[in-house]
């Protein structure tokens, strides 16, 4: 069932890396490669095939959206008729901008998941750009999807949640943060299938529990402990998987709930209001009527205590996601 309703944005981002991921400053080679990327300027090779694709291969049918100093294009390689996205960051953007497109290059290149979206390659230089060849995902992200009115229902939000936490599990095993988890960040296609994607903030943590103590994505979607280690933390850090976990749960909050859950419809944003609720209240919760399994799997993912927080592994164990297929 789908139903239009007017929705309000939520932009309500903190966009600058701690000091430390501002450096070094560009240029910068690009990271080392585990794809069969070609060294060739303007030339990737697909990570599946050994099919090599070159800038001239490809020509851009459309934007798909902007991101942070980036635009995303849905384009289409000449011969095979094959559809791609392709992000660009400029090569005039600002230095944070080409040092995050740098960063998720290297975290795409260590994933191999069916829940993340999946790095064709790289194409160095295209047009002294720098740009990324993905599957493309041709209903968008979840955010769109809750903003032209559709309805999650239970089942749906499980069968989203199932494939959100194989693939943080993924990333996790890899000891990759995402830190940025929230609806227009999970791109949909036609299938439902769901993936993981964004990770221009995301952190490749060296040591299992490194501490993580910059403030970097989305507020909205951050946990109490990355406002306030000391209280929710762990010895005054926090525990990056964990938030994402906490992200999780807000996420699939809002696909159910239909708006953000932290405010009432309709309601703008306070960025101060936002943090004293999401630090000192309670944590959001579902409507009565829901199944007692679906109320304890968004109880597991908000836990305000991150030592509380289920992790990726155990969710998938959980009640709630049982009797879905991958
Ligand atoms: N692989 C893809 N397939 C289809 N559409 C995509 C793909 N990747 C990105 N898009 C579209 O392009 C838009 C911009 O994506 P991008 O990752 O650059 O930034 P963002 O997540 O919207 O913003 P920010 O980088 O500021 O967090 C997305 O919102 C989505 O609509």
């Amino acid at each position: 069932m789908a139903l239009v309703k007017d929705r309000r944005q939520l932009n309500l981002r903190l966009p600058l890396p701690e000091h430390s991921e501002r450096r070094p400053r560009f240029p910068l080679p690009l990271p080392p490669s585990s794809l069969s990327t070609t060294a060739t300027t303007n030339t990737t090779t697909t990570a599946s095939t050994t099919t090599t694709i070159t800038a001239a291969d490809i020509e851009k049918v459309q934007v798909l959206g902007h991101g942070n100093g980036g635009t995303v294009y849905k384009v289409r390689h000449k011969r095979t008729s094959a559809t791609y996205a392709l992000k660009v960051v400029h090569g005039d953007s600002d230095p944070v901008n080409r040092r995050q497109i740098l960063s998720e290059i290297s975290i795409l290149r260590r994933t191999d998941s069916p829940y993340v979206v999946k790095c064709h390659g790289v194409l160095e230089k295209w047009g002294g750009d720098i740009a990324i060849l993905m599957e493309f995902m041709d209903k968008g992200t979840l955010e769109s999807l809750v903003k032209s009115g559709v309805l999650f229902s239970e089942q749906m939000v499980a069968k989203i949640a199932y494939q959100v936490v194989q693939g943080l599990e993924h990333l996790h095993a890899r000891k990759i943060i995402h830190r940025d988890l929230k609806p227009s960040n999970l791109l949909v296609n036609e299938q439902m299938q769901v993936k993981i994607a964004d990770f221009g903030v995301s952190k490749i943590m060296c040591r299992t529990l490194d501490p993580c103590n910059s403030y970097v994505g989305t507020c909205a979607y951050m946990s109490p402990e990355r406002f306030d280690p000391d209280t929710y933390g762990n010895d005054g850090t926090y525990n990056g998987y964990a938030s994402d976990i906490w992200s999780l749960g807000l996420t699939l909050l809002e696909l159910y709930m239909g708006h953000f859950p932290y405010l009432p419809e309709g309601q703008r944003p306070d960025w101060a209001t936002l943090m004293c609720a999401i630090c000192f209240g309670e944590p959001p919760s579902l409507p009565e009527y829901v199944s007692k399994e679906f109320r304890s799997f968004i109880g597991c993912c908000l836990q305000k205590d991150s030592s509380k927080r289920w992790t990726a592994t155990q969710l998938l164990s959980h009640p709630f996601l049982q009797n879905i297929k991958g």
